[in-house]
């Protein structure tokens, strides 16, 4: 299998090769222009360019639905405008972007280096990279040798905080389009210049650019470029995972952030091209939105993650609703309300903010008047937080422990709880000595309840396609496979009965494809699951170790 494989595009028309995109969506290929005007006038002015960009005080500028939009359905794909390592990181190419390894050289441990900038690279093809070529020059040229030594490979080097602003500002001569449509972009720069890390950069990557490379920049614009990256790049991977880079999408920066979010984004190719699909069906007119943090943290985190590296106040239904639409992802129960000895009323009552837009407000019981206050809460979380991270990731029983020994302090759809059961879904049925065949029948079912749990979770806080919904109903199939063998074989089930739950399974798997299928590597793994599962069904067969 190559999950890198290209695929060559082809015409919307006549199925032929082509290598001419839509101007308008950049999604679809024609041959020609004839095609292309044919293709125009037999309906593709219909599905074009889904979204408009508008203004808002509230929200700036936005991407708005100009059309209905499926679910499943690509919105946009583009290049990135820039490229560049993260700020800290440990040594990576600055040719293709791979994570660097030592070679022996009599004894020493080093990386190859340039041979003309001394920056840590792959070896002489990733030197000339065209990537590299403007910033190597100038370093050329100004005498500077980059001093980075091997001392282990994971060690974080600060140097590379200075190339992605410098490829960004060079492109003012060699792409100076392309550099206006990025000095466009929002940067929060005054919200971010009082900051410990701006007030580093002032001192780095400043001087660096200033002094020792002597470029005419003013000191505003270098750190803008900095703060441009900051709000806007994605962090994005090639297929294998080797690299990790940041970069900036000119059109799809102007994405904005909602906590229930209806696209997700897949970088495609070995180019890194970021594409966005919708999640949910999305009516014309509807706000398309990403979400900037990560969806399964309480209201508390993620407002405070937006405020520190995007520089606003989500104000979205979901961070407004103390409930966290139903689910409870931040509470915990009311310790005088569920006492000894009255737990397990049908809705214990819970510890809800008083005001979620307000980090500082007080959590309060939904029933009495019981408080505490909202650092008490914060405290709390990060104990409990730190205790999770003690658990070694190859074994079930810490985080079992921390669900059990939490149970009648955290709902269990806390945050906290939630990432312990994440823990377990990826323990169960894929770790050494705990693989499928391995579990006995009732870490089998626990995996199951765990998925069931989650997905219901899912549905509320990420609703439709997300990776999360395909990832999870993979586990969940996987693991019903097995137990249907089991019970078959035990003769608790007829081969009927084994054959009708081979068709949810199989329910669940063309869900997961539907989902997946577009995300590197994910089709050929998903084919090879239908296969196998069609072929159980036909011989009433199963196989234990999926
Ligand atoms: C990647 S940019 C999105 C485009 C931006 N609105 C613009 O005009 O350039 C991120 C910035 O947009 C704004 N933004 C995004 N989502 C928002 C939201 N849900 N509420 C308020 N502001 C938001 C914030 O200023 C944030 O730092």
């Amino acid at each position: 299998m190559n999950s890198t494989k290209k695929e060559i595009p082809t015409c919307e028309v006549c199925q032929q090769p082509a290598n001419q995109t839509c101007g308008g969506c950049k999604l679809v290929y024609y041959c020609s222009k004839a095609h292309q005007k044919l293709g125009w006038r037999e309906g593709h002015k219909f599905k074009c360019c889904a979204f408009k960009i508008q203004y808002s005080d509230t929200y700036g500028r936005h991407m708005v639905a100009t059309r209905d939009i499926k679910q499943g359905e690509m919105i946009l794909k583009e290049k990135p405008a820039a490229l560049g390592p993260k700020m800290t990181c440990p040594p990576h190419c600055l040719g293709c972007g791979k994570k660097l390894e030592p070679t022996k050289v009599k004894d020493i441990y080093d990386f190859y280096k340039c041979t003309s900038c001394n920056w840590p690279m792959c070896g002489p093809e990733c030197e000339k990279a065209d990537i590299h070529k403007a910033e190597c020059k100038i370093m050329t040229d100004r005498k500077y040798k980059c001093n980075i030594k091997y001392e282990h490979v994971d060690k974080a080097e600060a140097a590379y905080c200075v190339i992605a602003p410098l490829r960004v500002l060079l492109m003012r001569d060699t792409n100076p389009r392309q550099y206006e449509n990025v000095l466009a972009l929002e940067s929060h720069l005054e919200d971010r210049m009082s900051t410990p890390l701006y007030i580093v950069l002032k001192a780095n990557l400043v001087t660096f650019v200033l002094q020792v490379l002597g470029l005419p920049f003013d000191e505003e614009t270098i750190l803008k470029v900095a703060s441009i990256y900051d709000t806007n790049s994605f962090e994005v991977r090639s297929p294998d995972g080797s690299r990790k880079l940041r970069a900036i999408y000119v059109t799809a920066s102007m994405m904005n952030h909602s906590c229930t979010p209806n696209t997700r984004h897949i970088i495609v190719g070995d180019d890194y091209n970021l594409a966005f699909i919708a999640t949910v069906p999305i009516a014309k007119g509807e706000l398309i939105t990403a979400t900037y943090t990560q969806s399964l943290w309480g209201t508390l985190d993620r407002r405070k993650h937006l405020r520190t590296t995007k520089c606003f106040d989500c104000e979205c239904e979901r961070c407004k609703d103390p409930t966290e639409l139903g689910t409870y992802l931040g509470s915990i129960y009311c310790s005088i309300c569920n006492g000894p000895g009255v737990f397990g009323t049908e809705k214990p009552p819970m510890l809800v903010s008083s005001n979620p837009l307000d980090e500082a407000a007080p959590w309060k019981c939904e029933k009495c008047d019981h408080f505490i206050l909202s650092r008490q809460m914060f405290w709390g979380n990060n104990a409990l937080s730190e205790e999770l991270k003690k658990f070694k990731k190859d074994g079930p029983n810490g985080f079992e422990d921390f669900i059990l020994k939490y149970s009648q302090t955290l709902h269990p759809n806390n945050h906290l709880v939630v990432q312990a059961k994440l823990a377990l879904i990826k323990i169960y049925g894929n770790y050494k000595g705990y693989m499928l065949s391995e579990l006995s029948d009732h870490l089998l079912q626990r995996k199951i309840d765990l998925c069931h749990d989650l997905l219901e979770l899912a549905d509320k806080l990420e609703p439709g396609w997300t990776r999360f919904r395909g990832t999870l109903l993979l586990d969940l199939q996987a693991a019903l496979t097995v137990q249907t063998k089991r019970e078959f074989e035990a003769e608790k089930l007829t081969k009927s009965g084994a054959q009708d739950q081979l068709m949810e399974s199989m329910v669940l798997l063309q869900e997961a494809a539907n989902i997946l299928r577009v995300e590197p590597g994910m089709k050929e793994i998903i084919e090879t699951k239908i296969q196998e599962v069609a072929q159980q069904l036909d011989t009433g067969d199963s196989n234990d170790d999926q």
